[in-house]
């Protein structure tokens, strides 16, 4: 038989992925008819992101970019009476360009985006109100100040200083990759839209709402616009570990009532029934263990008692809330086994089901009947859709289609194999597009962080799986003893031991591979971020050198006694049980650094120095130890990066220092023969 010869399918590449439009949450139209949704392109030539708000017909008609101007137009919603769409920008009108962001409306039908009011210290989230007159939005102020025009004065002073030093008193005051604003605290205003007028409705309390990253589900507006309820934690001094209580404002009679309060409970999210008689919102009992999840509560404000809907169902609930437009149900995403999807618990009955099922639901919104999902899954990035009743379930929007059609992904697969304690531990497969079982393929496992984190059936830009298969890797992502998802007994059965039942999950992982006719034993590699970048460190000290050909650890929690200067210290001792200076011993033993003497595999090291979660001395330090001792390292270290590599030109760098660390250590095809490069990359960058 002739032979013929078969062109092979393109693979991603670091550029494709970066070409990707990235959706944002949805808003649906009060009629249902449309949702609005910010839409982010990258410039890798400009390493710039821009994001645009389009509009998108959930009956069939053609989508529409409906800003073009902004660049980082975001939070679109619709005004309950569907005449324009809110959204947060901070824009150039006439010249002059917006100091922090700010209100903008833009009507759906068309017409220019154009701001209301003007707010010194910045918008951060918005909610409507019912008549649409009004919106009750989020910014950071000086809690001492009365006065919009107090507030202006202060913030102009504070921006003009000579001084850049940052002083504090407060337990919180980082957060991820931020420093909180020095003195100011987060409050609830209102804009009346017609005159832009601004009242600060905290003034002259104690009330604030969170201080890490507030958004619009930490409050809600009743349906009669009268009553506006919040999270408020009303320990002091401030921690970060604070447990909220929920607390109602009348706005006529400017008067506050705690309605929910209990010392051992942290609540979130509360958001009003259609006919304002409940609130909804989620709630921890910390008091009992610190991971205890966040279930769903609702509390009847008649008779003032709250109760758990959720007790018996072991799953978390995320925010955001909504009620179903019968009172009968809450709509939220939460996390089962590896996929996220988009639940409806009847609060009578006590029954969670599936309405949208992941992949990975992100995001939704519901209007006269129509959903909106957002969902991504392994083989593609957030898409959205509409769901009707009595009808197939339709695409609204194509923006990646063309990109992608031409690519050939590979496979991902699902697998349960036996873990520690002889349990059943789910790991994914994402095989190479040339995935051939009668040929040898390297493998590299990419350990999640968290850890309580359960990522599977999803699409991640970060640590795309994809991408790592499209270079010739069989892509193993163990969710290992400690993530979520998997009910609160697996969630906390590392509590007080890390890295014990991990690394035997992830070495069980690791044997159920090297069983595998198709695995090249000589070129498996693991790499993780974050907690994940713990575990490379920690396997580093506990592994036999020669199973793994080399690691690399981003954003790796490397010494748990100096990563007390990280945002989170406080969350430490709960999970290793013990402070450092009671402990120290039962500390280190869960600390990597403590195992350094080990240390003998080849590792990239990865780090942002504006990353506050995990501050990249834990970086440096192991980068160090490697070197002192002999162990061949690298380092990339980024200046102006977080715990994540956000911007383009990072990202593309960060991909192939990557690629190249895993060549470089590859048996099979080292780096250091001339003329290899990463497969698939442009050898010539810029535009
Ligand atoms: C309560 S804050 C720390 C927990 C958070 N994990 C969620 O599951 C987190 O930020 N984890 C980091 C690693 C880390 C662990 C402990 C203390 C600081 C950082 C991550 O993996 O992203």
């Amino acid at each position: 038989m002739a032979k013929t010869s078969r062109k092979h399918p393109a693979t991603l590449t670091v550029d494709t992925l970066w070409q990707l439009a990235r959706l944002g949450a949805p808003s649906l139209s009060p009629d249902g008819a449309q949702a609005v949704a910010s839409v982010t392109t990258h410039d890798m030539a400009e390493n710039k992101a821009r994001s645009q708000l389009w509009l998108l017909s959930t009956l069939g008609g053609q989508p529409r970019a409906l800003t073009q101007c902004g660049e980082k137009d975001g939070q679109p919603r619709f005004s309950p009476d569907g005449q324009w769409i809110g959204f947060v920008a901070q824009r150039e009108q006439q010249g002059q360009k917006d100091a922090t962001p700010q209100f903008y409306v833009i009507p759906p039908d068309g017409g220019e985006a154009r701001r209301v009011g003007e707010v010194a210290t910045g918008i951060e989230a918005f909610r409507w109100f019912p008549d649409g007159k009004r919106i009750a939005f989020i910014s950071w102020v000086w809690p001492e100040l009365k006065g919009a025009k107090a507030q202006a004065k202060a913030f102009k002073a504070f921006k003009e200083r000579k001084e850049s030093g940052y002083v504090t008193s407060e337990m919180a005051y980082r957060f991820w990759d931020h420093h909180l604003p020095q003195g100011r605290v987060p409050h609830l205003h209102v804009m009346d839209l017609a005159s832009g007028k601004v009242s600060d409705l905290f003034e002259g309390s104690a009330h604030e709402l969170s201080r890490f990253e507030p958004d619009a589900s930490t409050f809600d507006i009743a349906p009669d616009g009268r009553h506006i309820v919040f999270a408020f934690d009303p320990g002091q001094p401030k921690s970060i570990d604070g447990r909220n209580a929920l607390v109602e404002l009348d706005l006529r009679k400017s008067k506050f009532r705690e309605c929910v309060r209990d010392d051992g409970w942290d609540c979130s999210a509360p958001r009003y029934s259609p006919d304002g008689q409940r609130i909804a919102f989620r709630a921890s009992h910390q008091g009992l263990k610190h991971t205890m999840p966040c279930q769903l509560a609702v509390l009847d404000r008649r008779s003032a008692a709250w109760q758990v809907v959720s007790a018996e169902w072991d799953h978390e609930v995320h925010a955001p809330l909504q009620w179903t437009p019968d009172g009968q149900a809450v709509l939220f995403t939460a996390e089962q086994k590896g996929r996220s999807h988009l639940w409806r618990f009847d609060v009578a009955d006590r029954q969670a089901e599936v309405v949208v099922a992941g992949g990975t639901v992100s995001a939704f919104d519901q209007a006269a009947g129509t959903l909106v999902s957002l969902c991504d899954t392994a083989e593609h990035p957030a898409r959205l859709h509409a769901h009707r009743p009595g009808e197939a379930d339709r695409r609204i929007e194509s923006f990646n289609d063309a990109l992608l059609a031409p690519l050939d992904l590979g496979r991902t697969e699902e697998v349960w194999f036996t873990g520690a304690l002889g349990e059943p531990v789910q790991m994914w497969l994402h095989y190479p597009p040339d995935f051939d079982p009668k040929k040898k393929h390297p493998v590299l496992h990419t350990i999640h962080g968290g850890p309580h984190t359960g990522p599977g059936d999803g699409w991640h830009y970060r640590w795309c799986w994809k991408l790592f298969a499209a270079q010739g890797h069989v892509v193993v992502n163990v969710n290992y003893h400690g993530s979520s998802g998997f009910g609160h007994a697996f969630l906390d059965s590392i509590t007080q031991r890390w890295g014990e039942l991990e690394l035997q999950d992830v070495e069980a992982a690791t044997d159920w591979l090297l069983k595998k006719p198709w695995v090249d034993k000589k070129r498996v590699f693991a790499s993780g971020g974050s907690y994940g970048g713990y575990m490379v460190a920690w396997m580093n000290g506990h592994v036999a050198p020669g199973r793994y050909a080399a690691y690399v650890c981003h954003a790796g929690c490397y010494d748990w006694t100096a990563m007390f200067a990280d945002d989170a210290f406080s969350w430490h001792a709960k999970e290793l049980g013990a402070w450092y200076w009671e402990d120290p011993a039962k500390v280190a033993s869960q600390s990597p650094h403590a195992f350094a003497g080990a240390f003998a595999t080849p590792t990239l090291v990865i780090h942002g120095a504006l990353d506050y979660r995990v501050p990249d001395q834990q970086g440096l330090a192991y980068y160090n130890t490697l070197k002192q001792r002999g162990v061949d390292a690298r380092l990339l270290w980024f200046p102006d990066e977080n715990h994540w590599v956000l911007k383009p030109r990072n990202s593309r760098l960060w991909y192939e220092e990557f690629f190249a660390w895993l060549q470089r250590h590859d048996p099979a095809q080292r780096a250091d023969k001339p003329g290899r490069k990463a497969r698939g990359h442009n050898a010539k960058r810029g535009s």
